[in-house]
């Protein structure tokens, strides 16, 4: 196999632990990003994936082979830190061919155009903005030819009116050169937009990857559910492929979980990817019934005027707005509208929903 796979990964600090069976696999040429609250351990197994620290156990495969017990030079992997971390006595070109063989002009010369800075090897960073920067860090780290380039939350020091042309132009780089790449985030927006696949971390453990879509339209459970994307989350009842909550009764997705064990990551360190996952099973007889928790996404929220919920804020982004309604039962839900159609605090109005939901429930079988 090439591109990345880890396994099992099992990390602890002093006794405490940090990563607890960590999974995941990168296709060849992928962009992966590893999505994870503050804390959740997304830099140690970058770290451990570089070989700048040691995992406690578990395997580390790059190209198809173990890497694990090589030091980080001999990994062949390059790393774009999060504040670039340039040498700023070196110009551009010599830092990009820092970890080149004397004489690899050509090859400097072809990274710097790969970011999109070719002409620029003469300058000295402190004469570089801080996006320009982020990519004299990537292509220093594509310069040897690495088996997987680990971006450790790259855009982390940039503004965000920089952010997004900085993504584009890093992903469109990694994408010319061809590059298996892992960058860390907590940014979702980051993680969705910018990755073929995500791994969605939570206290040490990948506990679901798959492509940017279908994490969205299928979390594994009511946390991944709200870690990806904004959610209201609901109490209900299910039955015969309907859900009855404070937003009525309502059809369920046919992308709902169907098992206690979905997109959970065994310990054996298997992938816990959605398409090897067992066959969604959605009959009346066999579904999931009784009590649970109903994730609908805000942009489901339809609002028109007159009816029995409250509008209570009005959250206006010009694109869009958030408007949080409170239902008729007391609950208040958070509704995406388009930005022109005005709401204001007081008004009333009706709240429906487009399209089915995901219900988190026992299943009966
Ligand atoms: N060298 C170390 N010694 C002791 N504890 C550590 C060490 N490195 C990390 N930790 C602890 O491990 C946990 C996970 O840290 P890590 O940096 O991997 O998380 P993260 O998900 O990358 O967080 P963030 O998004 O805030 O960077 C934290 O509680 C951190 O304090």
């Amino acid at each position: 196999m090439s591109g990345l796979k880890v396994a099992g990964i099992v990390k602890a600090f002093s006794g405490t632990p940090v990563l607890r069976g960590a999974a995941m696999e990168v296709a060849d040429g992928d962009l992966a990003a590893v999505l994870g609250p503050s804390g959740c351990g997304k830099t140690t197994l970058l770290r451990i994936v570089a070989g700048f620290e040691r995992a406690d156990a578990g395997s580390v495969l790059i190209g198809g082979a173990e890497v694990g017990h090589l030091p980080p030079e001999k990994r062949r992997v390059g790393v774009v830190p999060q504040d670039a971390a340039l040498f700023p006595h070196l110009s551009v070109a010599r830092n990009v061919g820092f970890g080149l063989p004397r004489g690899s002009r050509e090859r400097i010369a072809e990274c710097l155009e790969l970011v999109g800075l070719d002409g620029y090897g003469r300058r000295m960073p402190y004469e570089l903005s801080g996006g320009q920067q982020q990519r004299v860090a990537l292509a220093r780290a594509l310069a040897p030819r690495p088996g997987v380039v680990l971006l450790d939350e790259p855009f982390n020091a940039l503004d965000r009116s920089l952010r997004t042309s900085v993504r584009d132009d890093v992903r469109a780089a990694l994408k010319a050169a061809g590059a298996t790449a892992v960058m860390v985030t907590h940014d979702q927006e980051e993680a969705l937009s910018m990755a073929d696949t995500v791994a969605v971390m939570r206290e040490g453990e990948i506990v679901q990857q798959g492509d940017p879509v279908r994490l969205y339209s299928a979390p594994a459970d009511v946390g991944v559910a709200a870690f990806v994307g904004e959610a209201v989350v609901l109490d209900g009842v299910s039955a015969d492929g309907t859900v009855t909550c404070a937003l009525g009764t309502l059809p369920t997705s046919p992308t709902s979980p169907t098992s206690p064990t979905f997109g959970t990551a065994p310990a054996t360190g298997s992938l816990p990817a959605l398409d090897t996952l067992p066959a969604l099973d959605t009959s009346p007889a066999t579904g999931r019934r009784g009590a649970g928790r109903v994730v609908v996404r805000p942009e489901q929220l339809l609002l028109s005027a007159g009816g029995e919920a409250t509008v209570e804020r009005v959250e206006y982004y010009g694109h869009d707005a958030a408007v949080t309604v409170r239902l008729p039962c007391g609950t208040p839900v958070r509704a995406r509208t388009r930005g022109d159609v005005p709401h204001r605090p007081g008004d009333k109005v009706t709240v429906r929903v487009d399209g089915s939901v995901l219900f988190y429930g026992e299943i009966v079988r």
